[in-house]
């Protein structure tokens, strides 16, 4: 097992990564249950698989586990979700100084611990992440939010677990489909700033979506040691360099918008065709060599990922996408950043980015092919 360290002075936290981890859940997070009923939140497709290990062990260690299981899909980081969650935390009279455990792919994580930072103004939670996307990304860092109608995570808040335990195992039973989305979000932190990282993916891609044991713990382990760096050194995104972990989202929530946070694209393909636009983007405006945009369409399309947005079939304009991306949080003073490339492993924030000339090449790639 590896442990990672989310270095935040009096909210750092360790990230436990390895196989097997849910079968010893007492053990782990033992120190940080105070009382004997242990509520967690879950949704039924991972109930199905790993709500029993988690139960058996909280059980064989004396506790009483509370479960909810609630409906798999994006839908789900809804207000009405959100409500049902915290009324159900407050039936279980949780109180601050407990900890809600989150079990599940990166909905689960998002919605509890949304609901973790505003119980009682807020309680603690641990992130027993579920799916590759997860496990690499989505269970560290403390973003928490549910989507509203005017777009994707609008409402939420900066909110750390307490403990993050990567059960390596749980991949076995992910959908392949679930498995090639989480990869995107791997191949960002080699796209954004880690050039060998890429080049490593490019080799072990194949590895990592078959499962392969070395493969996919190793992309785990360097994807949340990039993903730790950066919010040690950037908690809530005011510095500048969390952003750069917002590669291809501009972009790819605009698309999960008008796709209407639907199974037609996951967040992880969503971040795919993301980075694609945004490679291509910057080649279009003189930053990045058009061989490294290749690149990247060449590492999503080997992952079986979608790089064309022409292909998705839209019936929208590049003003439509455009629209939906002025709801970015990024937006500052009216001024939208993106996260754009000079090279691979070389991302920087762009505050000159006409949105009419993105809106054009958008025009342009939905009409592409
Ligand atoms: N907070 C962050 O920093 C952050 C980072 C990245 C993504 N996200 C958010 O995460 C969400 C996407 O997360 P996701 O891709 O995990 O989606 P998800 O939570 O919907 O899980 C994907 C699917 O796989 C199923 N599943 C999960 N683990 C499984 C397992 N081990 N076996 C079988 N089925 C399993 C789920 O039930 C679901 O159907 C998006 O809402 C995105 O915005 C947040
Ligand atoms: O942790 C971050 O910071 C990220 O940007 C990680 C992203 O992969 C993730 O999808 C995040 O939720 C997007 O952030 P948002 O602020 O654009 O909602
Ligand atoms: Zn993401």
């Amino acid at each position: 097992m590896a442990v990672i360290d989310v270095d935040l002075a009096g909210r750092s936290y360790a990230v436990h990564v390895g196989r097997g981890l849910l079968a010893d859940v007492a053990d782990h997070c033992g120190a940080l249950l105070r009382k004997t009923r242990v509520p967690i939140v879950t949704d039924a497709n991972v109930a199905a698989f790993w709500r029993e290990p988690v139960e058996d062990s909280l059980r064989s260690a004396g506790y009483e586990p509370r479960v909810l299981v609630l409906e798999p899909g994006e839908a789900s980081k809804s207000w009405r979700v959100l409500e049902r969650v915290v009324d159900w935390l407050l039936a279980e009279e949780v109180e601050r100084g407990d900890h809600v455990l989150a079990l599940g792919g990166g909905v689960i994580g998002d919605l509890t611990g949304f609901a973790a930072a505003i119980l009682k103004r807020g309680c603690g939670f641990i992130q027993l992440p579920t799916s590759l996307l997860a496990q690499v990304d989505s269970s560290v860092g403390g973003k928490t939010a549910i989507n509203a109608r005017a777009g994707k995570n609008l409402v939420g808040a900066f909110h750390q677990p307490a403990l993050v335990l990567a059960d390596t195992g749980t991949l076995d039973t992910l959908p392949d489909r679930e498995m090639r989305a989480g990869y995107a979000e791997v191949v960002k932190y080699g796209v954004l700033g880690d050039a060998d990282f890429f080049a490593w993916c490019e080799a072990n891609g194949p590895r990592v979506l078959s499962r392969d044991e070395d493969a996919a713990r190793y992309a785990v382990e360097r994807s949340v040691a990039a993903k730790a760096r950066i919010v040690a050194q950037d908690e809530r995104e005011t510095g500048g360099r969390r952003a750069l972990l917002n590669l291809g989202h501009t972009f790819g929530h605009a698309l999960e918008a008008e796709t209407g946070f639907s199974d037609r694209l996951l967040h992880g393909e969503a971040v795919a065709l993301g980075m694609v636009l945004a490679a291509r983007y910057s080649a279009r405006i003189g930053h990045l060599p058009p061989n490294d945009a290749e690149r990247v369409t060449a590492a999503v399309d080997a992952a079986g990922l979608p790089g064309e947005i022409a292909a998705l079939g839209l019936d929208c304009s590049g003003d439509i996408l455009a629209a939906h991306m002025l709801h970015d949080k990024k937006m500052d003073a009216g001024v939208l950043p993106f996260i754009l490339l000079r090279a691979i492993g070389d991302a920087f924030l762009d505050r000159n980015v006409a949105i009419d000339d993105v809106a054009a090449f958008l025009t342009a790639q939905l009409q592409a092919h």
